[in-house]
């Protein structure tokens, strides 16, 4: 997997070069330089105390992965319990951390879940911008790949361009996407695409939504409003609100989950384009405080680049550490 990209930065050198095992290696970048540059086979290997100093440089390279204090803090707490003192292979100290890293995951790698009900309603939540329209095409092909009759309505009535573009996707994933009118109610649509699902006895009715959060009061209404005309056709509807995530958009991913969450009732995340970006640690930090499941992860702009979750492969590629 070669998502996220590793955190490859230059860090400085190590405050007490002292430290370091005599070695032939070249000393450009220090311990944590080479800690996340692969070190040729012919090398010795090089060592160095766990202590402080070391740990808060590490603190400072996830940090620089979009981690947030609190998280990275917790990461290098649990890799120094019972190790300070110890000296430790850069591959040692990889591998650790992408251990740490991947508990912390562990618990939040939850594919979407498929229930018995059906049609099974997704609202799918999120910025513009967040990916929400590739996400739904993304899934949607998924879901009709596995055998699953689909309909997508298309919510975000606000923006001719957006119903465009999810219409486009329906096209790639073979599912039919129910529109209305630039600037109509996206409430009686979902109440319509709601009628149309159950009436073609579709599995899934995925319902895409505007993401405008200027204004907040605004969206906060249309989403509570679609939620009562859907339930009007069935009270345990939606079964699932997803909130669409931009890895790029690092730490600023924790205000909208804050945000959405106060507007909807988010039942699970799908973080996109961690293909190409070394700040990936922002799906930590989101693990660590809010706990909601990582239902799948977008890596790439094409209908197949949709890929569930794999904690262990996520804080392997994080970290650069060994497969
Ligand atoms: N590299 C990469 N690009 C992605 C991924 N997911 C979405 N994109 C791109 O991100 C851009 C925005 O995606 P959309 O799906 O249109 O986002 P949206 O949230 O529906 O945005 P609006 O239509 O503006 O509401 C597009 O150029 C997509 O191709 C991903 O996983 N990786």
């Amino acid at each position: 997997m070669e998502t996220p990209a590793a955190a490859t930065a230059e860090l400085p050198r190590a405050a007490d070069p002292g430290q370091e095992e005599a070695t032939n290696q070249p000393a450009a970048g220090g311990l944590l330089g080479r800690l996340f540059k692969r070190v040729p086979a012919a090398q010795p290997v090089v060592r160095r105390v766990l202590d402080d100093d070391m740990l808060e440089q590490l603190e400072e390279l996830l940090i620089s992965t979009d981690m947030g204090v609190d998280t990275a803090l917790r990461v290098t707490a649990n890799m120094a319990e019972g190790r300070m003192g110890r000296k430790l292979s850069v591959g040692e100290i990889k591998n650790l951390m992408a251990t740490e890293i991947a508990r912390i995951m562990e618990p939040v790698a939850r594919p979407l879940p498929i229930y018995p009900k059906t049609p099974q309603v997704v609202l799918v939540v999120g910025v513009n911008g967040s990916g929400k329209t590739t996400t739904i095409g993304k899934l949607a092909s998924q879901f009709r790949g596995a055998g699953k009759k689909v309909v997508i309505a298309a919510g975000d009535t606000f923006r001719a361009a957006a119903v465009e573009q999810l219409q486009v996707w329906g096209d790639r994933a073979g599912v039919p996407v129910m529109t209305a009118p630039e600037g109509s109610d996206p409430a009686s649509l979902a109440f319509d695409a709601m009628t149309r699902a159950q009436e073609e006895g579709a599995d899934l009715l995925m319902i895409d939504t505007a993401g405008r959060l200027q204004n907040r009061a605004d969206l906060m209404e249309e989403l509570a409003k679609i939620v009562r005309v859907i339930r009007k056709k069935d009270p345990s509807a939606p079964h699932n609100t997803l909130l669409v995530l931009d890895a790029t958009t690092g730490q600023n991913a924790l205000n909208q989950v804050k945000i959405f969450q106060e507007v909807a009732d988010v039942s699970g995340l799908v973080m996109t384009k961690l293909d190409g970006t070394a700040k990936g640690g922002v799906l930590v930090a989101l693990a660590d405080k809010f706990g909601l499941p990582i239902h799948a992860i977008g890596v790439g702009e094409q209908i197949d680049d949709l890929d569930a979750f794999d904690p262990e492969d996520f804080a392997r590629a994080l970290t650069g550490a060994d497969a």
